[in-house]
């Protein structure tokens, strides 16, 4: 089956946490509107570009773009950036049943608000490894009120200026901002401005619920939880899981779950779903929406103040829910025994070019080109980026991941990896501390184009000559397309090359990817057919235009 959508790109004044700011919107609503699919679909999703003066893309993140290389909205990567008036077409093929995002890959535009839903329904007569009377979704995201034009000027100036912690945290577009804040003076606060009126879920006491709750947020990390209520967490990214059962999860910016929740609490009242910062020192109020007990008033406070969540700085509470996500015994896929190659990545923040605060892997921060590899690989055009193979690991013995960088000093490229087509990779993401003493930061990993097995999780240092049998687990390692690495930890996945296209590989902190954190991989670029002109006309692509 075809699903079609109509995507108009504009801007438009929103007050999504009762203060009042320019928002990129998807046909005038932040989120946009959920796409809604069943497995094995394809979606045919038209975005005209209304911005008037700033370029876009969208990526559907999680869609693996099996055989639509072109279509997975990565500017610089997959195609030309859409310029105002344009519209493109994106087509893919939904293959996997599972809950997925799309949002902006065009500098800054997703923390502006350019993001929604993906939900895609097993086929029909499927059973799952789990029971409910209810889907519902939830979106979580951060919100500032500087726009992402003044973030992302600060963000590459020297001196640096960071964007800060958000202001406020929104469930499914709405929250508040401290408007008591001394800081606040000046904002403008509307709490009777009805797009800031706090998002309600409302449940029939002793049915269950399947929430599908997606963190889009572009710096926090999270913990989320309904007051008095346990969640039993069944899907993450797209695959089932061996059931685990908390009151409070941690989520990273690209990740998706299924939880299973019973409305078996008190029926006389309201509770709240809750959302708070954890990973930085928090700086931002508790998100919070309103799960309402059939038939209270929706809009009924709850007589209880918001869970404030778990303690923000607890690594190893965090650290230890990554292990516990396992696999589903009866939809284990088991990941190859052995890999051909391994690539450790060292994160480190680093200064660049006069002293600009980027992040680097293994000493080299990327800077996308202006011709999109996709073509620039296809049609071989020299120039338009640096050929030069990047380094596949950093000095284990010699590095202290304990310390700043001794030479802060990095170098930047727009060089990528190619890997043998069809060959199985493994990528150890190595932690370390940034250019500030004692401080590590959580980076949520995202591949592009694959899904990959998460084998392992650990503190300190990986040791790259360890036997991968001792620590990696390939007995029932969940599959995601979204991963953190934890402070001063590391992070092993392993996947196969083999989805013919270019693959951004980066870190989801929005402003992480602008300064640097990320990579590209390339596999069978030579297996794919003839490119779509509509991604060509920037960079060395424009003569290819050329009747
Ligand atoms: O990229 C970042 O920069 C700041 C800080 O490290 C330097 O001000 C921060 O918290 C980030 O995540």
């Amino acid at each position: 089956k075809v699903r079609r959508y109509r995507f108009h790109i504009a801007y438009k004044y929103k007050s999504p946490d009762c203060f009042q700011k320019l928002s990129i919107t998807v046909n005038g609503q932040s989120p946009g509107p959920t796409i809604i699919a069943e497995q094995g679909d394809t979606v045919v999703v038209e975005v005209q570009n209304g911005l008037l003066t700033e370029n876009t893309a969208v990526h559907w993140h999680g869609i693996r773009q099996i055989g639509t290389p072109w279509s997975d909205g990565t500017e610089g990567i997959s195609q030309c950036p859409i310029t105002p008036g344009e519209t493109f077409v994106y087509k893919f093929v939904v293959d996997r049943a599972g809950t997925y995002i799309y949002h902006a890959h065009y500098g800054m535009q997703r923390s502006a608000g350019l993001y929604g839903l993906i939900k895609v329904a097993v086929p029909e007569g499927t059973v799952e490894p789990f029971a409910y009377d209810y889907d519902r979704s939830i979106v979580v995201n951060d919100w500032w009120h500087k726009s992402t034009y003044e973030q992302a000027t600060g963000l590459s100036s020297v001196p640096f200026a960071f964007v800060g912690e958000p202001q406020s945290l929104l469930i499914n577009g709405r929250g508040r901002f401290n408007c008591s804040l001394p800081s606040a003076s000046g904002a403008v606060c509307n709490l009777t401005n009805p797009d800031c009126s706090p998002s309600v879920f409302t449940v029939v006491p002793g049915k269950t619920y399947r929430f599908r709750i997606a963190c889009i947020t572009s710096l926090s990390a999270i913990s989320f939880g309904f007051e008095g209520h346990n969640m039993t967490v069944v899907e993450a990214d797209g695959y089932y899981v061996k059931p685990f059962v908390v009151d409070s999860l941690y989520l990273y910016s690209g990740e998706t779950y299924s939880v299973l929740v019973k409305a078996d609490q008190d029926p006389s009242r309201n509770y709240w779903a809750s959302v708070n910062v954890v990973s930085r020192k928090p700086d931002t109020p508790t998100g919070t929406a309103i799960l309402n007990y059939y038939p209270n008033h929706p809009s009924r406070a709850p007589p209880t103040a918001p869970p404030a969540g778990p303690l923000w700085n607890d690594t190893a509470a965090r650290l230890n829910q990554s292990v516990a996500i396992r696999a589903h015994p009866d939809h284990v896929e088991a990941p190859p025994a052995a890999s051909d190659r391994t690539i450790v990545l060292l994160n480190t923040q680093n200064k660049v070019d006069g002293g600009h605060v980027r992040w680097a892997l293994n000493n080299v921060s990327f800077t996308l080109p202006d011709t999109p590899y996709l073509v620039a690989l296809k049609y071989k055009l020299k120039r338009a980026f640096d050929a030069r193979p990047p380094p596949e690991s950093y000095d284990y013995r010699g590095y202290d991941i304990r310390s700043a960088p001794p030479n802060p000093n990095a170098t930047s490229s727009s060089s990528i990896y190619r890997l043998g087509f069809n060959t199985t990779v493994d990528v150890v993401l190595q932690n370390a501390n940034t250019l500030n003493p004692n401080n590590s930061e959580t980076h949520p990993w995202h591949l592009h184009g694959h899904d990959f097995w998460v084998l392992g999780h650990g503190a300190g240092k990986f040791d790259p000559s360890a036997h991968p049998a001792g620590v990696f687990n390939l007995v029932d390692p969940i599959q995601k397309n979204t991963v953190p690495v934890h402070p001063y930890g590391w992070t092993a996945l392993r996947f196969r090359a083999d989805n013919p296209g270019v693959w951004a590989f980066h870190c989801h902190v929005e402003a992480h990817y602008f300064m640097g954190m990320g990579l590209v991989f390339e596999e069978g670029v030579e297996k794919i057919g003839r490119l779509p002109d509509a991604i060509m006309g920037c960079g060395e692509s424009k003569r290819l235009l050329r009747p």
